[in-house]
């Protein structure tokens, strides 16, 4: 069965990659309204068509309208995007929940695991709005918001149960300089995206710590190494994290000095303590802070091994020096590469 390719569609978060992805589906043809939390945002981006507090310069059309009014931008929306940062999902869409459309698809841009409930954000999202996995999907892959917002080509991917839900949220975003595949793996898409963001913080703090390329290839590859573990643990399919949410997701984050958990990590390594990187964010948001816990308690619990994961939440949250992480992984029981 075909699923409609929507037309309206609402926005829900005016942050970097709300507004980004926003400005993805008004260049593929959509009908978007973004909606802020803050009321001079939605305002900025209305009379000056950008919106300078999260993509300064960038310049938005026209078929992308904003408000602070959550019921006039759901209001006939034909999918629901939702783009907040994955610890605020469940409170967040709590309040909208009696707002939403009946029929409309989710789509999740966030890239967590939550605390507490070790729940993917899909798996809040249908538990919250009380829908079917089928009326869910995932947006994820190495999707830096102010690249794509600069039209930088990029793929990415559309993860869904449904395959016509994905094929059509595939027509709703594709542009020139956007290109969705989709994949019915919505577990390993999600867990890669949540699990990038860690190993990130780990490669930061590396280079924090004045390591070179080497020390990230480490970290990269066999972060990759347990982030298929977990996966596999999980039920995902292995060919997941080899596409573009696993290996290119984890590629793009731990790179680029856009990446927040990157740069978080580099401030931890360059001897800033937990609050003082924190507040250097100025509010934007290094989910893996916060899910280096969530994801290593999930990894305990299915009797996995991730052991970078673990360093970090070490480092983050029981005061392990950044420092003495090289000898906490290099000291580990030797053993073969693929065991
Ligand atoms: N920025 C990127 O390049 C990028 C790319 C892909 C995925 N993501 C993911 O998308 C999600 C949103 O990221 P973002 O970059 O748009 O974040 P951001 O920090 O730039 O913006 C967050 C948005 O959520 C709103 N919000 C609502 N409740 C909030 C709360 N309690 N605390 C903080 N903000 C709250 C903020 O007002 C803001 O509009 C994250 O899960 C992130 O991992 C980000
Ligand atoms: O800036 P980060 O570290 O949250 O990463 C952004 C995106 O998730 C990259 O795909």
């Amino acid at each position: 069965m075909n699923a409609p390719v929507p037309h309206r569609v609402a926005v829900l978060g005016a942050g970097s990659w709300g507004t980004a992805f926003a400005k993805v589906l008004a260049d593929a043809g959509r009908e978007v309204v973004l909606c802020a939390r803050r009321t001079e945002v939605a305002e900025a981006v209305t009379t000056s068509r950008s919106n300078p507090d999260y993509l300064p310069g960038v310049p938005l059309p026209a078929n992308l309208t904003a408000t602070a009014d959550p019921e006039a931008a759901l209001r006939g929306a034909e999918a629901v995007v939702l783009a907040v940062p994955s610890q605020t999902l469940r409170a967040n869409l709590e309040s909208w929940r009696s707002l939403l459309p009946p029929a409309a698809p989710l789509v999740s841009l966030a890239k967590g695991v939550e605390l507490g409930s070790l729940k993917r954000m899909s798996e809040v999202i249908s538990e919250v709005a009380g829908v079917g996995g089928d009326r869910v999907a995932v947006v994820t892959g190495p999707n830096l918001a102010k690249e794509i917002a600069d039209e930088q080509p990029t793929a990415s991917v559309v993860a869904a149960e449904d395959p016509a839900l994905a094929l059509a949220l595939q027509r709703a975003s594709s542009t020139g300089y956007f290109r969705p595949y989709t994949n019915s793996d919505v577990v390993g898409c999600e867990l890669g995206g949540a699990c990038k963001n860690v190993i990130a913080l780990a490669c930061g703090i590396a280079g924090g710590l004045g390591f070179g390329e080497n020390t990230a290839a480490t970290l990269i590859t066999r972060g990759l190494a347990e982030i298929a573990r977990l996966g596999a643990a999980l039920g995902a399919d292995p060919q997941t994290f080899a596409g573009l949410a696993g290996m290119g997701d984890l590629v793009a984050t731990c790179s680029s000095p856009l990446s927040r958990n990157r740069t978080f990590g580099g401030r931890l390594g360059g001897g800033a303590t937990l609050t003082e990187a924190t507040a250097a964010g100025n509010g934007q948001v290094a989910e893996g802070v916060k899910s280096c816990s969530s994801i290593r308690e999930l990894a305990m619990r299915h009797g996995v091994e991730m052991p970078i994961t673990d360093a970090v939440h070490r480092v983050c949250h029981e005061g392990l020096a950044p420092r003495a992480m090289a000898s906490a992984l290099l000291g580990r029981a030797r053993k073969a590469e693929w065991s």
